[in-house]
């Protein structure tokens, strides 16, 4: 199977074009796991199928590193976009990607050479609390706590197509996120898991920003959550439409237009081209 293996600020996942390769006989779950591996695979956050759409240029679909699919994943959409331009799947640098939750806009930014080291995405509107995401817990509102060992973690509900649970902290901390990042994701108030994002207000117009994925866990970053988190704050006074967001691996810029979309502008890499043996 021939794969490209691709990053965004270190968030990073094979991909597969069923437009040039094959996919093996294999449930794609099982894939997902076995390219994820770092030992015995290629070693990756998850697997990413770009796909022809019918209602769409392209479609994507999303592999946690666990096997799990994902409704969506900014990322991986800015990477799919480079790729898809790239590799001529579209004539036009403004076009639309299908996702499980729904249809977005991207806009690539070529350079001199043709090649696009950053894209846009049109990731929608944010909904919020605890009818917007999986959540069997008994608090209703944007805002919810979940028991960690005794104490109540409290954050915001929110979708972006896939669920998430921000919590506003003084400053973000690695071994916190490690050690409440994976009981906030299985809590059993979320059915479905949910991504925890952990996040300090530097000023109106900067964050920093710390995520547990759901399916992989601790990433370098994650283009999904950082749309969510900006939106939560937001909507809170906390923040302005301008939004930089630090996360591990870098940068990414959030805007939040007038009428509520979420446009993500950050960098996609390629890293490598490959055939996995299966
Ligand atoms: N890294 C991604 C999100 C990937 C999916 C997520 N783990 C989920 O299960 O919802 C991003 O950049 O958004």
């Amino acid at each position: 199977m021939r794969f490209t293996k691709m990053h965004a600020l270190g968030n990073n996942y094979v991909y597969v074009s069923t437009v040039e390769t094959q996919l093996p006989s294999l449930h794609l779950a099982e894939l997902a796991r076995r390219v994820s591996d770092v030992r015995r695979g290629v070693g990756s956050d998850g697997l990413i199928v770009i796909e022809p759409s019918d209602v769409a240029d392209v479609r994507m679909r999303i592999w946690n590193a666990d096997g799990s699919e994902a409704e969506s994943c900014g990322n991986g959409l800015r990477c799919v976009a480079k790729y898809a331009y790239e590799h001529g799947l579209v004539d036009t640098g403004v076009f639309s990607i299908e996702t499980k939750a729904g249809v977005v806009e991207a806009r690539v930014h070529i350079d001199c050479h043709g090649r696009v080291p950053s894209v846009t995405i049109d990731m929608g509107q944010a909904q919020f609390g605890s009818s917007a995401v999986p959540y069997t817990g008994r608090h209703h509102g944007d805002d919810v706590p979940v028991d960690i060992g005794g104490v109540d973690v409290w954050g915001t509900l929110v979708s972006v197509g896939n669920p998430h649970f921000v919590s506003l902290v003084d400053h973000v901390d690695d071994d916190d996120v490690l050690r409440i990042g994976p009981r906030i994701e299985s809590h059993p108030d979320f059915p479905e898991r949910i991504n925890a994002e952990f996040v300090a207000v530097k000023s109106v117009s900067e964050i920093d920003f710390r995520v547990y994925e759901r399916g992989s866990g601790v990433t370098y970053a994650c283009g999904t959550g950082a749309c969510a988190s900006v939106a939560a704050l937001a909507r809170k006074g906390m923040v302005g439409n301008q939004v930089t967001v630090h996360l591990l691996g870098g940068d990414l810029d959030i805007e939040l237009r007038d009428d509520g979309h979420i446009l993500m502008t950050g960098e996609a890499v390629t890293i490598c081209d490959g055939d996995y043996i299966v």
